[in-house]
């Protein structure tokens, strides 16, 4: 199959160059830094997901990566070069899916695609490309009449098409159905397998969960956290899942907190409104490795080391308050957890 083909320019993988480096990146807008001393590594053959809220910096840091900005400081270097500086020699070693699709809107699908494909000295089966993603269906669409999922799929395909060494991939399944999707997701596992340093910046959290080695939370311009999705798991001590509680408003939370074990001899720590990472919630306390906040108005979030002793003592202590849980549900902390306990619950 043409794709198991080694990816043009992907560095002998001995060189341990990586596929993106990035030291101290600012870039201003209008004075303002909207990139403020960013820094993370990319490594080929590997997925790195770039996670944060709205404005928090992502597409402008991937734009600087793939030479559409210039950075105001700090280094960026792909495949060991500057994007800037080195465009030529990065142009065919590098694919880009640039969030708002950036195709040409006069062609047809498939013409496009083609197009593209012969720019370059040794592209992907077109045919087998256009199969795998479902192109073939609009292949004869003039590209401003697909829907937003189907240019999305036909700008991934134009991204990966001259078997790139380095893929930059802004939020590729935004608005895309759940098929397309599971075909993107299989396409970016290859892409991996194949020795391509993938760089994905994404709000779904289960899109990063699923496919990244490593993820970078980013916010304000800069990296808040790093790891595998393991690590940002297992980062809090004792965090290991979350007990859910829908009951009557304003229950007693220092005494709830107190009752679940390992907190009994703990200091209670009331959490400010934007503390703990808990935003909006109305109400926090915390002691020893237990958070418990009231999220909203009678639902209860108990975050710490839940196993059965933890949930009889919450059911107990319910029952000794005469209260009767509409609904109690346990689980495990998810990245989506994680990202909201890192960068707060208010909108941007
Ligand atoms: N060309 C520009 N001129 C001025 N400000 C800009 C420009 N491009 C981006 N910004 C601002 O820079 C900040 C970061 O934008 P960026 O697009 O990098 O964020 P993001 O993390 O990718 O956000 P999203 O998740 O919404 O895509 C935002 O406040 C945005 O308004």
């Amino acid at each position: 199959m043409p794709s198991s083909l080694a990816p043009a320019g992907v560095p002998d993988a001995s060189t341990g160059v990586p596929a993106v480096e990035i030291r101290g990146l600012v870039k201003r807008y209008d004075g303002r830094a909207v990139v403020d001393g960013l820094s993370l590594v990319a490594r080929q053959g590997a997925v790195t997901a770039v996670l944060g809220p709205n404005g928090a910096g992502k597409t402008t840091t991937v734009e600087c990566c793939e030479g559409l900005r210039t950075p105001d400081a700090g280094t960026v270097r792909v495949l060991g070069l500057d994007p800037v500086a080195d465009a030529r020699d990065l142009r065919p070693r590098v694919g880009v899916m640039l969030q708002d699709g950036g195709l040409p809107t006069g062609v047809r699908a498939g013409e496009m695609l083609r197009h593209v494909a012969a720019m370059y000295a040794r592209p992907r089966d077109v045919r087998e490309l256009g199969e795998r993603l479902g192109l073939d269906a609009f292949a004869r669409t003039t590209v401003r009449r697909l829907s937003g999922g189907q240019r999305q799929r036909l700008a991934l395909a134009a991204a990966v098409v001259g078997r790139p060494a380095v893929v930059f991939l802004d939020e590729p399944s935004a608005g895309m159905d759940p098929q397309s999707r599971r075909a993107v997701w299989d396409l970016v596992r290859e892409l991996r397998a194949d020795g391509v340093g993938v760089v994905l910046t994404t709000h779904l959290m289960d899109e990063a969960q699923d496919l990244a080695d490593q993820v970078h939370v980013v916010d304000h311009g800069h990296v808040i956290a790093s790891g595998t999705v393991r690590e940002l798991l297992a980062d809090r001590p004792g965090a290991s899942g979350t007990v859910r509680v829908e009951a009557s408003p304003g229950l007693d939370l220092p005494a709830l907190v107190r009752a679940l074990p390992q907190a009994r001899e703990a200091a209670l720590v009331t959490l400010p409104d934007a503390g703990g990472g808990l935003g909006t919630a109305s109400a926090a306390e915390a002691a020893g490795p237990w958070v418990v906040a009231e999220v909203e108005p009678g639902v209860y979030t108990l975050t710490g080391p839940v196993d059965p002793q933890a949930l009889a003592a919450v059911t107990e202590w319910l029952a000794g308050q005469g209260v009767l849980a509409r609904s109690l549900s346990t689980g495990q902390r998810t990245l989506e957890d994680v990202f909201l306990d890192l960068t707060g619950r208010h909108l941007r």
